[in-house]
């Protein structure tokens, strides 16, 4: 039989590299949202492939680029936590409307309805759009965020199906007949914007090598 003896220097060295691959992180990442519809969704999603548990908060939001804004929401969760965070900001582009409402969607939503988005593309022939996830992920309070975009084309139409959850029933995604809304659920988490977004960050995630402590130390 032959042993595999290591000498004290080596022994230090991997213990070094070993540490220095890994990042230990305070067990669980906390995804912070106000929206339900998207916690559901993104349970649905994440499954068991990332420890997480949520935290219903209203986060303030900038104006910008969906990746500011994402970015910036990050920041703030992570100091409202004290650990590491995913947030996310979900928009709906109109083509012919250069991009908007995009980050505005909910404003929009709000005071317009459904019909109104339609009426906003009424002078326009193009009514294709596109719906945008940015999820963030911050590691803790200070860290620079990093931002995962999911992108799914599609196009809107009078509104179709269940009115539960925000624009679904206006967005109706290339290749189907459905709208979001009519779409069984586990339809729509299998192409949509948001299944794109979480896709990165399950992959971003698993080349980390992220390791999660509890607060009694272990792994
Ligand atoms: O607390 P947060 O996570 O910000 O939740 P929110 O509801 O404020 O969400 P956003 O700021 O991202 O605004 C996006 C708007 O689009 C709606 N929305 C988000 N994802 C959607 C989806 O997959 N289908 C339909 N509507 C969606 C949502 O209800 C909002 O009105
Ligand atoms: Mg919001």
């Amino acid at each position: 039989m032959t042993l595999l003896s290591l000498s004290e220097t080596e022994t230090q060295t991997m213990a070094a590299a070993a540490a220095k691959a890994a990042v230990v992180l305070p067990r669980p990442v906390t995804f912070v949202t106000g929206n339900a519809k998207k916690l559901e969704e993104v349970k649905a999603i994440i499954g068991n492939s990332i420890p997480f548990k949520s935290l219903k908060l209203d986060l303030p939001e900038l104006q910008g680029e969906p990746e500011d804004i994402s970015k910036e929401k990050a920041r703030l969760a992570a100091l409202q936590v004290d650990g590491p965070v995913l947030v996310e900001d979900t928009c709906l582009c109109f083509n012919a409307l250069k991009g908007l409402p995009g980050p505005y969607i909910k404003w929009f939503l709000e005071k317009l309805g459904h019909e109104g988005l339609n009426n906003l593309l009424m002078a326009y022939e193009d009514k294709s759009a596109y719906a945008l996830c940015a999820f963030s992920f911050s590691r803790g309070p200070g860290a620079e965020p990093l931002t995962f975009l999911g992108k799914t084309p599609g196009k809107i139409v009078p509104a179709r199906g269940p009115t539960d959850f925000g624009w679904d029933p206006v967005f109706q995604p290339d290749g189907y007949d459905q709208t979001y809304a009519e779409m069984a659920k586990e339809e729509k988490n299998k192409i949509s914007h948001r299944y794109k977004s979480l896709a990165l960050v399950k992959s971003h995630f698993k080349e980390a090598g992220y390791v999660f402590q509890t607060d009694d130390g272990t792994i």
